[in-house]
Formats: structure tokens, sequence, C-alpha cells
């Protein structure tokens, strides 16, 4: 079942209980799924902002804190052309190391890292697509584990079918060839709140937005551990004060609700296979 998302260009990304609507089940299921294998039981996706960047955007040093849990892990998933990520510390003085992120990485802040300050200087060609290495060919079928979000299974592979299809397919292939779409996942709220005021009609919020066209004004120091799962190494930057985690998982590029999905999936039999 496809739902209505609430679509809000909010520059100020201030969450209110007027603007929002249901989250996307299978973006909802992917972070449940990841932030379980990661040991962060309790996190709840609430709110995601997608970020669209042509060759030539960049995004400007700045921190997330507009949500009312600033303890919860943000797991942020790029697709498409490759980004210089840069992330430092909590004023702009310290200065800041640059990531290379690939289509298919995934950034959980965690922690202090939750808290950094983080840019988009640079967007670069990717040196692999792997929205085009023939995964997206693979016929999907019922075989996958319970899901805890997504309720009508049934469309669902139906779904995913339809955004591996060839013709479906090239239009996403097409994009992705030219842009970079990052998605960031977030939970707003403590725990046991139920909604922003407190009352019982919580549901979530949808936020999407556009990269500005602003540029770097400072830079500063990384503050992180860098782990690459999947067979990618251990990197240890010049201070060790937090732990953020990266997971590389290649997924294949559909759209905004479609490429969750068939990620979902895979990322499912990946750690299958772990
Ligand atoms: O595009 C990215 O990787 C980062 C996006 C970001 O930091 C944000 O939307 O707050
Ligand atoms: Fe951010």
């Amino acid at each position: 079942m496809r739902r209505k998302l609430f679509r809000l260009f909010n520059p100020s990304r201030v969450y209110t209980e007027d603007n929002k609507s249901l989250f996307p089940e299978d973006l909802a299921e992917l972070c449940d799924c990841i932030s379980n294998y990661l040991g962060y039981q309790n996190f709840r996706a609430e709110a995601a902002i997608v970020n669209y960047y042509h060759i030539g955007c960049t995004l400007s040093a700045h921190t997330d804190h507009s949500e009312v849990n600033l303890e919860a892990p943000l797991f942020s998933f790029s697709f498409g052309q490759s980004a210089i990520f840069l992330i430092g510390g909590p004023d702009k003085n310290v200065e800041p190391s640059a990531i290379m992120l690939n289509s298919g990485d995934i950034v959980v802040m965690s922690k202090e890292a939750r808290l950094s300050y983080h840019a988009v200087p640079k967007i670069v060609s990717a040196l692999s697509q792997p929205w085009s290495n023939g995964e997206s060919d693979k016929e999907i079928c019922d075989n996958m584990a319970n899901f805890k979000y997504i309720t009508n299974r049934q469309q669902l592979i139906i779904d995913m079918n339809r955004n591996i299809d060839n013709k479906e397919w090239d239009l996403f292939k097409n994009y992705a060839q030219e842009s970079r779409i990052n998605m960031n996942v977030r939970q707003v709220l403590h725990e046991h709140q139920k909604s922003l005021l407190d009352v019982n009609n919580f549901k979530s919020y949808f936020l999407v937005s556009f990269a500005p066209f602003y540029y770097i004004e400072e830079y500063f120091l990384c503050v992180s551990i860098l782990v690459f799962l999947l067979g990618c190494s251990v990197i240890t930057e010049k201070r060790i004060v937090n732990i953020t985690i990266f997971v590389y998982y290649n997924a294949p590029f559909g759209d905004n609700l479609g490429f969750i999905t068939t990620s979902c999936h895979i990322f499912k039999q990946r750690l299958k296979s772990w």
C-alpha cells in the first residue's frame, strides 16, 4: 500500500504537529534492520530529509539539532554520484576530516558525531555504478524475513519488481548518472514521548528539502573512528572521541520508496550471510 507523504520545503527544519504523515514503511523497515544490527534497539524512524544534489551542489557546514531527541543516532543513505563528506566537531574551530561517500554507503551519526559539524563541499563522479551493475535485474521473490513495519508483503514484492523492471529502472539509472540523492532519517522524540506536545496521536514526520547551493565557510577536525563493514577496513582518525559507523552495502537505485525496499531486501540477505 502506497501511503501519502507529506512534502514540505522547510529550510528551518522546524518540526510541528501540523506537518506530518505516516513514515514510509520500507524506509522504517530498513532503519530498523540496521539499527537493530548495530545495537540501537529503541531507534524509531520518525523524520526523513531527502537532499537532491546535482554536480556542483554543496551543503554548508551545519549541525542537525532540530529534533527533541539528540541522543538517538541519525542514519544517512547515499545513492547515485559520490560526495566528499566533511565531519568535524562540536564547533567550527575543529578541523574536519574528509570521507568519500559512494552510492550505497550508510553513515550512522551517533554519540558525539550526532551533533558534530558536517558538510558536503563537493559532488564527484562515481567511479562505479552499482545502480547499473545487474543486481537490479534479479526478480525478487517472497523469501524475506519477518517485517515489523511493512504491512502488505504481497504489494511490496509487486512494487519491488516493478521498480527493478528495466523501463522503470532506466528512469532512475539516468537520474543517478547525473545526481546524488541523500536520505537521512532521524528519531524526533524521546522513547516514551508520544508527540511534540505529548498528546496521543503522534505518528511521524516526513520532510523533503533541496540541498542549498551554499559554500563551506570553514573547516573542522574529525573526531571519529570510521568502521567500514562488509569487507572495508577500519580507519582511525586523528582524535578518538567517538565512533561513527559506516555500513557499505552497495544498494541499487530505484525510486524514493522502491529503492529503499530493494535495498532493504538486499541488506537483509547480506545480514543473513554474515
Ligand atoms: O548529503 C549528505 O550526505 C548530508 C546531508 C545532511 O547533512 C543533512 O541533510 O542534514
Ligand atoms: Fe546534516
